[in-house]
């Protein structure tokens, strides 16, 4: 309960009340309304205004001086983001009464606790899902997620570390509460931030207390939850967003435990390769680089975190997937329909958010309005919708809720305010004593309205009737008829040339009209509260509209991509065959023209050697293969004239350098933890994409590490491998791997320079073209010619000298030889190989 500042008397009260409420809630920064402001004071003060740049003042009274810096309420949201962004909690303390009214010191509350992890308003909201995690131990890792503005609540349980890393990785959680066992333990703690930058929060893992805030929740332990891990963890995060929403949460209805290997698993690495959310390196360019921004053509937010959703969960399993693909097709094949949809579509507000808001009581009437407005357009949705057997289960499936539209519209005026306490809000006719009060009010503006015409004649004087705030209704007076007021008239006001006077009639008349319309924004507010109440039971259909609408937004914005950019329905081999003819690349081919590539892989051709010079294609084209996998796996069509696929289990890819800088690994760590995660989780079902591994490292090295690791996927995981590699020496695998093959990508030398054909062929390439590409690159010519004699020297010399050595040794009989001449014997050719591996100049 202290303060910093200077004096010695006792704070005033003032921050006396702010100190107190401060302390109610440590963890947070407290924000206190003083007026139009919200102020800290002390250390928070300065905190804040270090933090968001704006002015320190100083609180100053009889007895103590403290730090103050203040925020202005009407752009307050601006600071919130920012400071959430920072990394802070902010409680937001309200006055609960106006200081005319208050006796003595205002009453103050905490009204609000911001956290990012569970925000519910619009303004401070990204479109995309807003996660609140928590992960806990037991018997595995238990991962629980709740969207607070959606009600989304779900969780898994996961055995390794690296698939907790990723599905983390994928939801991208806003804020996550760790179990005191991770916390606690710096190993874990270190890797968690080091990868995942996010705000991390204390929360209740206790067994009890996590089973205690479920309870209060659902009334019932869910039966989803019998694990303990995800018990602790889902209790820590459901208590924790009761906390700062204070107390219940009725826009989450229940628990959902999902099975991780009901989707493919793609591992962080592969998502980030692949940019399907972020380009890579992240922050380079737009979105517009990603497949996400390729494919992001829904028309509605709950369709755009279904998309993203989709992306992070590919599935497994046929059916599901046929299902999918039918309902694209259908609108792929009928533009009109997918018009149609796509527009009434873009009419309709976020309905996940707003159910949201509904259920918990917080909407206002422009949510109300936009619900209706949004509803009443999914008859005529259904309607175009019932046409076609394969949509016809959405139209099924999407609740009427025309009543519900019907019922606000019946009470809701077409232009409501912000504010739900000042009126405007009731249409007349819809209540009876609220009808009674405005007619009351307007009744008695009506007889001052009249009071005008009636004293001119009846006094003769030209007087005016005029309002003002301070005063109200008035009746205004010239100078040359003051000697005609009558005597009951009071002055009020003198100006210039001219009084004011009231009389009390006109008082009285005033008052009625004051009481009227204040009785009648009572009466709305009520009314309002009602109607909230009463369209709040609604809450759960519409999420569950919200659903279908999603869905349907997916599939129009996924047949719209295969339409506009001319994709194919995929088909699923059951042989495991793959065989993609004309494949592109989906992002890359936006950029300009694009060389479509063929891919042929099955059971006994499973590891394709792929290689060719520098910037010939090679990363792309194992880029657009995992692209079209996930495409399929997700229900899309893909970028190809023709694709029959496996279903995968997963896809991981090892491609290009990602120096981990701030966490201190080196590339070549970085690719090594990489290629074993690979080795170790691939099975025969998964597609495994290598670019350059070991490059990182000295050639020798380099290169029988990418050998082992091409005979190991070979032989032991037999999936479908795409190894692109500069290892010229890696063609000769297919020799002995009897699944092996090459390829190269086709790149030939002409007058003017390199010329890159993108096209992929059988057979190894010939040569690597290096030194031609780096004088594409801007090499100077001097560099260019001293490195081609070297390389001509290198390439001779290396040859010569190593059949030499190898002669000798295969000619020497190892038992003849004594320690020392065998010792001798290797100095002589380690000398012999040096001074040509390192030419003359250089030793
Ligand atoms: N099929 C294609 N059609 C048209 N352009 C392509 C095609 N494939 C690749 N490109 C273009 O060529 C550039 C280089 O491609 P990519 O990065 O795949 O080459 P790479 O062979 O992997 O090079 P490196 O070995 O240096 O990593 C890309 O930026 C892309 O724009």
């Amino acid at each position: 309960m202290t303060l910093k500042g200077q004096g010695s008397g006792p704070l005033p009260p003032l921050l006396q009340q702010y100190v107190e409420l401060r302390d109610a809630y440590p963890e947070y920064l407290l924000l206190f309304q003083v007026g139009d402001f919200y102020e800290t004071f002390g250390e928070d003060a300065e905190r804040l205004a270090r933090a968001v740049g704006i002015a320190l003042t100083r609180k100053t009274s009889k007895d103590f001086t403290t730090p103050m810096a203040g925020i202005p309420i009407r752009s307050v949201d601006g600071y919130l983001e920012r400071l959430l962004k920072l990394g802070f909690r902010i409680a937001v303390a309200d006055q609960m009464e106006l200081a005319e009214d208050a006796e003595g010191l205002v009453r103050r509350e905490v009204t609000q606790l911001l956290t990012p992890g569970t925000l519910t308003q619009e303004t401070l909201l990204r479109p995309e899902a807003n996660y609140l995690a928590a992960l806990a131990t037991g018997d595995g890792y238990g991962l629980a997620l709740l969207d607070v503005s959606t009600g989304e609540f779900r969780g898994a349980v996961f055995y390794g570390k690296s698939s907790v890393w990723d599905e983390l990785f994928r939801y991208r959680p806003a804020e996550v509460l760790l179990a005191p066992e991770l916390y606690h333990n710096p190993g874990f703690l270190e890797e968690f931030q080091r990868r995942f930058p996010v705000m991390l929060s204390p929360g209740r893992f206790e067994e009890e207390a996590a089973a205690q805030a479920l309870q209060a929740q659902f009334g019932a332990l869910p039966g989803e939850l019998e694990h303990p891990a995800l018990l602790r963890a889902a209790g820590a995060v459901l208590g924790y967003a009761q906390a700062t929403q204070g107390g219940a949460l009725p826009q989450v209805q229940g628990f959902v435990r999902y099975d991780p290997s009901a989707f493919m698993q793609m591992s962080e690495a592969t998502l980030r390769t692949l940019e399907v959310y972020d380009p890579s390196p992240v922050g380079e360019s737009s979105e517009e680089r990603t497949l996400m921004g390729v494919l992001g053509l829904t028309r509605t937010a709950p369709g755009r975190r279904l998309l993203r959703a989709w992306l992070r969960h590919p599935l497994v399993e046929e059916g599901p997937i046929q299902a999918r693909l039918d309902a694209v097709e259908a609108l792929v094949r009928d533009g009109v329909l997918r018009e149609a949809v796509r527009k009434i579509l873009y009419r309709i507000h976020d309905l996940e958010r707003l159910a949201g808001r509904l259920a918990a009581g917080r909407a206002n009437a422009r949510d109300l309005l936009a619900l209706a407005r949004s509803l009443e357009l999914l008859p005529e949705l259904a309607g175009s919708l019932r046409g076609s057997s394969a949509l016809l289960s959405l139209a099924e499936r999407l609740p009427n809720l025309a009543e519900v539209a019907e019922r606000i519209h019946t009470a809701l005026v077409e232009e409501v305010p912000l504010k739900i306490t000042e009126g405007g809000l009731i249409r007349d006719g819809f209540d009876a004593e609220l009808d009674a009060l405005r007619q009351r009010a307007e009744a008695a503006r009506a007889w001052i309205a009249g009071l005008e015409a009636a004293e001119r004649e009846r006094s003769g004087i030209p007087l005016k009737v005029g309002y003002n705030q301070v005063f109200g209704y008035y009746l205004e007076v010239t100078r040359p008829y003051y000697a005609q007021v009558p005597s009951d008239w009071r002055a009020i006001a003198t100006l210039k040339d001219r009084q004011r006077y009231t009389r009390p009639d006109l008082r009285e008349k005033e008052r009625e009209i004051l009481l009227a319309e204040s009785e009648a924004r009572k009466r709305e507010y009520a009314a309002f509260l009602e109607l909230r109440e009463s369209v709040g039971q609604a809450a759960p259909l519409v999420r569950e509209a919200a659903g279908v609408l999603a869905e349907l937004d997916v599939y129009a914005a996924l047949a719209e991509a295969a339409a506009q950019y001319g994709y194919v329905r995929p088909r699923f081999s059951a042989e495991g065959r793959l065989y993609i003819r004309a494949g592109r690349h989906p992002v890359v081919e936006r950029g300009g023209e694009f060389i479509p590539n063929d891919l042929e892989l099955s059971p006994s051709e499973r590891l394709l050697i792929l290689t060719g010079p520098n910037m010939a294609g090679k990363s792309t084209y194992l880029r657009q293969t995992a692209l079209i996998a996930l495409l399929a796996q997700i229900g899309s069509f893909v970028p190809a004239e023709e694709a029959l696929l496996p279903l995968f289990d997963r896809i991981y890819t090892r491609i290009g350098a990602s120096d981990d800088i701030a966490g201190g690994r080196s590339t070549f760590m970085v690719e090594m933890e990489e290629l074993a995660q690979i080795l170790q989780g691939a099975t025969s079902r998964s597609l495994v994409l290598l670019d350059e591994i070991g490059r990182g490292t000295s050639t020798y090295d380099g290169l029988s590490l990418a050998w082992a690791a091409a005979e190991h996927l070979h032989d032991r995981v037999r999936c479908y491998t795409l190894f692109a590699t500069h290892y010229f020496e890696l063609t000769a695998l297919p020799e002995r791997l009897s699944g092996a093959r090459n390829h190269h990508v086709a790149a030939r030398e002409e007058a003017g320079g390199l010329v890159f054909y993108h096209q992929v062929l059988p057979g190894p390439a010939s040569r690597s073209y290096g030194l031609e590409v780096a004088k594409l690159a801007g090499v100077p010519r001097e560099v260019l010619s001293r490195a081609a004699t070297l390389l001509a020297g290198l390439e001779a010399q290396v040859g010569n000298v190593g059949q030499e050595v190898l002669d000798e040794l295969l000619s020497l009989d190892p038992t003849r030889l004594t320690p020392l001449e065998a010792l001798l014997l290797l100095q002589r050719w380690r000398d012999k190989v040096q001074k040509t591996v390192v030419p003359n100049e250089l030793a």
